[in-house]
């Protein structure tokens, strides 16, 4: 049976607060595109905890992050070490297909912000990134969900005149689990070409390892994209500026793959742009979209309608959460978690919650599970937000949320009995 590590007092996210410094890009100017870079990788491959090792560093004091999360209940935003101005949280669906529009959208609002904070004097000269002048931002990280297809996140970054106006992309980086990543390329095309269209790969979770299968998979990442530098995640954080360093993504230096990706990105994305003219129906593109995005901490309702279905994902995953109101036993839900992972392991593409814990009130539990594997949880130093409730985000394929919720009620049950 899979073991859930105990649960130790450790933090899960690193400070926000950054020491003044230098910025990454010292070549920024007013005028100049805002560099994007792309943070890719599949379901629990490290992407935000990469992302938060460099957002502390002073080089990136100046970059804003667009999360895109897979899931009825947003928690990425909590998670990751960025104040609320620089954060934006598109939750209502994965960018690749349902929300093009909110990360245009997305864009747009970072670049009003950064003229306002350059026409009130805060600009890249100054150094300064806050007060009611607006921020100044030097560059921007978009996660992508985990199951992302990132072509169509690549070419509207290429080629929307609204976003190509003030930015272009720099360069896409790729988390690649070393623990899981064999499997994952096996089953999901998605891993395959997040791994193809990248120009850093970051090998995570190397320490999970031994030498042999690091050497192994090394070797299969440079069969699907001969041209990456592939990195351990440990070295790339201690160098921001080659990880995020500025080049112009080029997609032919990727290979034929991957321009013919961005051609059926393009051809798709012009016969939506016809069919907006016929008359917009709501519907649901995905049982597991939720219906809403959010700037952090200022959440608006979006009610979507699109012309047409453009879900690229497997109709075999669902995601979806389960939220208790009460506090819960951990020994209970530990007990649960080792269950199920042990029995539908590769089915449990992600486990990702916070978790009011009866053993430890007041202190809010991360949870992390990938397939088979379980993180070590940690604790947060307090509730990010006025939610106190357990919020668990289940991505899976063919396991269906009765059978989640049926089987932690018997075992939440259980421990009530005793
Ligand atoms: N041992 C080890 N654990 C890691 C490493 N990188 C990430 N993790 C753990 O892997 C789990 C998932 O990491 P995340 O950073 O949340 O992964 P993600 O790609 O952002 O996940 P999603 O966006 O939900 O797909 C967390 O428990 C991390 O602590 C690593 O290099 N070594």
């Amino acid at each position: 049976m899979t073991r859930t590590p105990e649960l130790k007092a450790s933090t899960a996210v690193p400070p926000a607060a950054l020491p003044d410094d230098e910025s990454l890009s010292t070549t920024t100017t007013s005028s100049s595109p805002t560099p994007v870079t792309v943070l890719t990788g599949f379901l629990g491959s490290g992407k935000t905890t990469a992302l938060n090792a460099l957002l502390v560093q002073p080089a990136l004091r100046h970059t804003a992050v667009i999360i895109n999360e897979f899931g009825e209940v947003g928690l990425d935003h909590h998670l990751v070490a960025r104040t609320e101005e620089d954060l934006v949280l598109l939750a209502n669906g994965c960018i690749c297909c349902t929300v093009r529009g909110d990360l245009i959208g997305a864009f747009t609002m970072l670049a009003e912000q950064r003229a306002k904070a350059e026409g009130a004097g805060n600009g890249p000269e100054k150094g300064t990134a806050d007060g009611a002048g607006g921020r100044f931002v030097e560059r921007v990280i978009v996660e992508t969900t985990g199951l992302a297809d990132p072509a169509p996140i690549l070419h509207t970054l290429m080629s929307d005149p609204a976003v190509t106006a003030k930015y272009r992309l720099a360069n896409v980086v790729a988390t690649v689990d070393a623990v899981n990543a064999e499997g994952t390329l096996d089953r999901h095309a998605e891993a395959v070409k997040q791994v193809a269209v990248a120009d850093r790969l970051l090998l995570t979770k190397t320490d999970l390892v031994d030498a042999a299968a690091r050497d192994r998979l090394v070797a299969r990442l440079r069969a699907i994209n001969p041209a990456a530098d592939i990195v351990d995640v440990a070295q790339a954080i201690t160098q921001p500026e080659t990880l995020l360093g500025d080049d112009t993504y080029d997609p032919a230096r990727r290979g034929a793959d991957v321009e013919a990706w961005l051609r059926v990105a393009a051809y798709e994305d012009d016969a939506e742009d016809g069919a907006e003219d016929e008359p917009e129906h709501a519907h649901d593109h995905h049982d597991h979209d939720s219906d809403y995005a959010q700037h952090a901490g200022h959440a608006h309702d979006h009610a979507h309608t699109h012309a047409h279905d453009r879900n690229r994902h497997d109709d075999h995953i669902k995601a979806f959460s389960i939220i208790r109101d009460q506090p819960v036993s951990w020994a209970g839900l530990q007990t649960w978690l080792e269950m199920i992972a042990g029995m539908r392991g590769d089915d449990l593409l992600r486990v990702k919650g916070i978790v009011n814990v009866i053993e430890h009130p007041g202190q809010p539990v991360v949870i992390h599970g990938v397939q088979h594997l379980f993180h070590p949880p940690a604790f947060l130093p307090a509730w990010p937000d006025a939610d106190h409730r357990t919020r668990i985000v289940f991505i899976t394929r063919d396991i269906e949320r009765d059978l989640v919720e049926d089987t932690l009620r018997i075992f939440e049950s259980r421990r009530t009995r005793r």
